[in-house]
């Protein structure tokens, strides 16, 4: 069951736009997700979308590119709604506004320059459009199946490093900071907005990586300070191969939540943007992750959702119900 605190806060946002109806607690067991697909293929779905190549590369790499499958208009439209939301004209409820470590402790910088990073947006139909964009969700079926909760969306403003090389993102697996299960029917859609590259801080990937299991995460030691929430898996090799994906603005990649990933420190002027949504398939069902190594982010999240809304004893499965969104099929479980 949802907690109090949960049907509290629920009550807060209800009042706040109106929009938070179909909030529901579900904790069902792994054995109401199906397991249609071939037994060759584990992280695939059996789909008439992926190419042969295409499938074969996700399963063994753990992510897939697709070039050019977001238009430049839907971008600016994007960037459009960013800025507004930057210079505050509009305000939304439950949206996370973070700014990178270093500037905050240093400089006064207003606008857009002062934020490194948007999170929960599913309240700004101007940026939420990204998530129901049919030729992203194309893709997203072939690992989530025919329900489809748009759970974390992101909008990355990776700042000029200020020297301290705090807009390093350390190498992680996204899967640390979720409550639901099973991995394989999750899925990260991330979408560069201009151009990245190794100088401006792309994505860092470790393919294959999604094979193993969720490692223990926790902040690395790093010399210039490190963001808040910025987990890091432990005893990260550096020395181990990596690949840099370079993309064009509108190129898509899909990664498996347990592929390893970062991003390197933007070494240029430009802020560097991306926008991204983590999916699951509805038929997911939350954990308690109380015992595991996922219990300090579990803390962090917790004690973030008190301070911003002031409501106790939320669950970290509550925090995940309460910003998941249906985009596709029907909301069966999460
Ligand atoms: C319904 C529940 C909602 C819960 C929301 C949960 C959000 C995220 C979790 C899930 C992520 C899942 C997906 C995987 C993705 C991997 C990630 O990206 S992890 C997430 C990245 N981290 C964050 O988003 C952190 C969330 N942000 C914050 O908590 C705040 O922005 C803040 C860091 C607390 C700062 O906010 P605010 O208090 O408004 O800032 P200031 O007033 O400017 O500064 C106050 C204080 O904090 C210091 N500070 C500012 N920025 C940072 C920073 N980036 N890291 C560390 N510290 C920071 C600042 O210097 C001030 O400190 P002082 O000592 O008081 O001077
Ligand atoms: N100790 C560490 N723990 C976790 N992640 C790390 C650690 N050191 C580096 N990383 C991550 O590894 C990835 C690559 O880092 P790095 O800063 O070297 O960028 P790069 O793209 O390789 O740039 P360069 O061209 O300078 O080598 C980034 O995601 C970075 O945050
Ligand atoms: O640097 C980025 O754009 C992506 C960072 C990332 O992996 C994340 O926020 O989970
Ligand atoms: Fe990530
Ligand atoms: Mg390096």
């Amino acid at each position: 069951m949802m907690s109090r605190a949960a049907d509290r806060l629920k009550v807060v946002l209800n009042h706040l736009d109106g929009s938070h109806g179909n909030v529901r607690a579900s904790f069902t067991s792994a054995q109401s997700v199906s397991h249609h697909h071939p037994q060759s293929f584990r992280y695939t779905l059996d789909t008439d979308i992926l190419t042969p190549e295409q499938r074969l590369s996700y399963e063994e790499n753990g992510f897939i590119l697709i070039r050019n499958l977001v238009s430049a208009e839907d971008i600016e439209k994007f960037r459009k709604a960013f800025e507004q939301i930057c210079k505050r004209e509009v305000k939304v409820p439950g949206l996370v506004v973070m700014k990178d470590v270093s500037i905050a402790k240093s400089e006064f910088v207003e606008g857009e320059k002062a934020v490194t990073k948007l999170q929960d947006f599913q309240e700004v139909p101007g940026l939420f459009r990204y998530c129901t964009l049919p030729q992203i969700l194309k893709y997203v079926e072939c690992f989530t199946g025919p329900n489809i909760m748009a759970m974390h969306t992101m909008l990355i403003n990776k700042p000029p490093d200020t020297g301290k090389r705090t807009s390093r993102h350390p190498m992680h697996q996204d899967l640390h900071y979720f409550a639901f299960r099973p991995a394989d029917h999750i899925v990260c859609a991330w979408t560069a907005m201009e151009k990245v590259h190794r100088q401006n801080g792309c994505l860092v990937v470790l393919p294959g990586s999604h094979k193993g299991s969720l490692q223990e995460h926790d902040y690395p030691e790093w010399e210039g300070g490190i963001n808040k929430m910025y987990h890091g898996v432990r005893n990260y090799d550096p020395n181990h191969s990596r690949v840099h994906l370079e993309m064009e603005k509108g190129d898509t990649v899909f990664f498996h939540p347990l592929l390893i990933h970062g991003s390197g420190m933007n070494q240029t002027e430009g802020f560097r943007k991306a926008i991204s949504c983590h999916y699951a398939s509805a038929d997911c069902y939350y954990i308690d992750v109380k015992g595991t190594t996922q219990e300090n982010i579990s803390d962090e999240v917790k004690d973030l959702a008190f301070r911003k809304y002031g409501v106790d004893s939320l669950s970290f499965q509550d925090t995940w119900a309460l910003r998941g969104r249906l985009v596709r099929g029907e909301r069966t479980s999460l």
